[in-house]
């Protein structure tokens, strides 16, 4: 099992370049993030694995079967995104069956079970659900379909909090129960944070980042202390982010730190926030993107 494999892929609309030859792994097992600001370029990207976008160039390849109009390596994969493929008059527990034609099985016992967590009534049509149980629904089916890799595309666009916090718990316990591959794509970083294991950053049509979160958080580092001090000792280093904290200083510098030079005793290196440290990298990219 060697996973999603897309390599030298690009994608022009009309003469822009939305991905510009890039080159990305999904791993068996594994939480992805996929991060990038409005228009990155996340959605082409997914609608690409899954077939319903054509790249211009590049090649996509599942456990090394060509993906591209292949219909057994497109059953292992799923997305769930804002394009609905299904009849409004059709029932939800209607969908389930039908998904289950095509997926050749449907988890009905998870289903039910996260259908009574979210309060949704499984015999409305599709068509009648709010915004929110719309969305619900889409995210039942993408928990219960049997295929190894996941890709949800803006998942809680519409969600309360209550629900937003049942959907990143059950994430978290049916890939601990049936591991699986889940790729989240979203421009709102702040509460999956905790639950990615590996984070990708598109932007300005290039995949900007493409690490581990453990490998992240090694990198990240906050140094804090008086102005002067602290920027003379961040000088040459690379610095995604800063801010001030009172009448101190914070830097936010990715990669490493220089052993050379001596932290002055006023200044402190500090745990860095995660969430804050993505939403840094994700605003920067280009010129200076943090893999340049
Ligand atoms: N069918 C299309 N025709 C023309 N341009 C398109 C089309 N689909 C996407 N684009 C453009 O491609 C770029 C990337 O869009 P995409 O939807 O992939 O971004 P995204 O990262 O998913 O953004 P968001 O977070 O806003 O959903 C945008 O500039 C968008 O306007």
């Amino acid at each position: 099992m060697t996973g999603i494999k897309i390599d030298g892929l690009s994608k022009k609309f009309r003469k822009k370049n939305v991905l510009d030859n890039i080159s990305v792994e999904f791993k068996p097992n594994k939480i992805y993030g996929l991060l990038g600001r409005n228009g990155a370029g996340k959605s082409t990207l997914l609608n690409i694995i899954a077939n319903r976008l054509y790249a211009d160039q590049g090649t996509l390849t599942l456990d090394d079967e060509n993906l591209v109009e292949n219909d057994s390596a497109l059953g292992k994969l799923y997305l769930m995104n804002d394009v609905d493929m299904y009849n409004k008059s059709m029932r939800l527990d209607k969908i389930f069956e039908y998904t289950e034609q095509f997926y050749g099985s449907f988890d009905y016992e998870y289903a039910e079970k996260l259908a009574e967590r979210f309060k949704i009534d499984t015999h409305q049509k599709f068509g009648k659900f709010s915004t929110g149980y719309h969305t619900i629904a889409k995210l039942i089916i993408a928990l219960c379909v049997p295929a190894d890799y996941i890709f949800l595309d803006e998942p809680v666009l519409g969600l309360d909090a209550n629900h937003r916090t049942i959907f990143y718990e059950e994430l978290m316990t049916t890939y601990s129960e049936r591991p699986r591959t889940f790729v989240v794509a979203t421009h709102l970083i702040g509460e999956i944070t905790n639950i990615l294991e590996h984070v990708m950053i598109v932007s300005e049509s290039k995949i900007t980042l493409d690490e581990d979160v453990e490998d992240i958080l090694a990198k990240s580092h906050l140094i804090v202390g008086p102005q002067a001090e602290t920027k003379d000792y961040v000088e040459g280093l690379n610095i995604v982010g800063k801010e001030s904290l009172g009448n101190l200083q914070g830097y936010y510098v990715y990669g490493d730190l220089n052993d050379d030079k001596i932290l002055p005793d006023t200044v402190q290196i500090e745990r860095v926030d995660l969430q804050k440290m993505f939403i840094y990298l994700t605003n920067q990219g280009g010129e200076n993107g943090v893999n340049k």
